[in-house]
């Protein structure tokens, strides 16, 4: 009896900064980020990740109060309206306040590598979610064997987190596609998911109009949305747990594939 289809968690992307690589500066002010987050929503997102600091490659960093005063106000909007809201984020103080002003899910692109952000984690109830990376976006990563040491990376991270106090069940695990790793490394990540998969935890994947995709859609990020979706169907098609994609509305149709096919089957 085949296993019954569970469609991932659809997160929508919301960078409310001025530099990100694809929506960088369209949503700076916060009725603008508000509303984005609610057409996210109505598209099919399950979740808003809100974002104040650009992780493209050079971005430069945002000092915290800064980053702050750009997410609060869209994370008290959205969560007003009923909205599931993640923030993304690798600073303990941001962390904390979204999470105070109805953030359920802490998503660290840092891998919790702030002690202080893993305390906010274990305190707050809040799910958390380590992404993997060993340096900036667009840099390489030295690996031996990337699925191996990507999975190492990981455990050490969750071992961190769990030693914090956080508990297994509130981890999601992510391989930081695009993080400190080649585009070879990001398909071949993509290629041995289940190699990942950190003893059963939770795995969301970020590919959405990534610069590796670039190789397979010219043009600007915004026309990667179309094999943005493909990865979507075949990570759900791989059980992925969730998915970070910038236009909800073509991924949710490609999870609606993949469950007509297995009812079908
Ligand atoms: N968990 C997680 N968070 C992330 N945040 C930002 C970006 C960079 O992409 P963006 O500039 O489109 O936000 N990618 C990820 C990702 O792959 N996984």
């Amino acid at each position: 009896m085949p296993q019954p289809f569970v469609p991932p968690v659809v997160f929508g992307v919301l960078n409310v900064t001025p530099d990100s690589f694809s929506d960088g500066g369209r949503f700076l002010d916060p009725a603008a980020a508000i509303g984005h987050g609610q057409a996210l929503v109505e598209a099919g997102a399950d979740v808003v990740d809100v974002g104040g600091e650009s992780t493209r490659p050079g971005a430069a960093p945002v000092d915290p109060g800064e980053e702050l005063r750009r997410v609060l106000p869209v994370v008290e909007g959205l969560v007003a309206g009923g909205i599931r809201v993640s923030i993304d984020t690798r600073r303990a103080s941001v962390a904390a306040a979204a999470v105070r002003a109805g953030a359920t899910i802490v998503n660290d692109v840092d891998g919790g590598r702030d002690p202080g952000l893993l305390r906010v984690a274990a305190d707050s109830g809040a799910d958390l979610v380590l992404m993997h990376s060993r340096g900036p976006a667009g840099r390489g990563g030295d690996y031996g064997d990337v699925v191996r040491d990507v999975a190492t990376d990981l455990r050490d991270r969750v071992d961190a987190a769990t030693t914090a106090g956080v508990p297994r069940q509130r981890l999601v695990v992510d391989p930081g596609v695009g993080f400190s790793k080649t585009a070879a490394e990001n398909w071949h990540l993509l290629a041995h998911l289940d190699a990942l998969g950190v003893d059963g935890l939770r795995l969301l994947v970020g590919v959405s109009r990534k610069r590796f995709l670039g190789e397979l859609v010219d043009g600007p990020a915004e026309d990667r949305d179309g094999v943005t979706a493909v990865l979507t169907a075949l990570l759900a098609e791989r059980g992925v747990w969730g998915v970070r994609v910038h236009a909800p509305a073509v991924s949710r149709a490609a999870i609606d594939v993949v469950r007509r096919m297995r009812e079908a089957a």
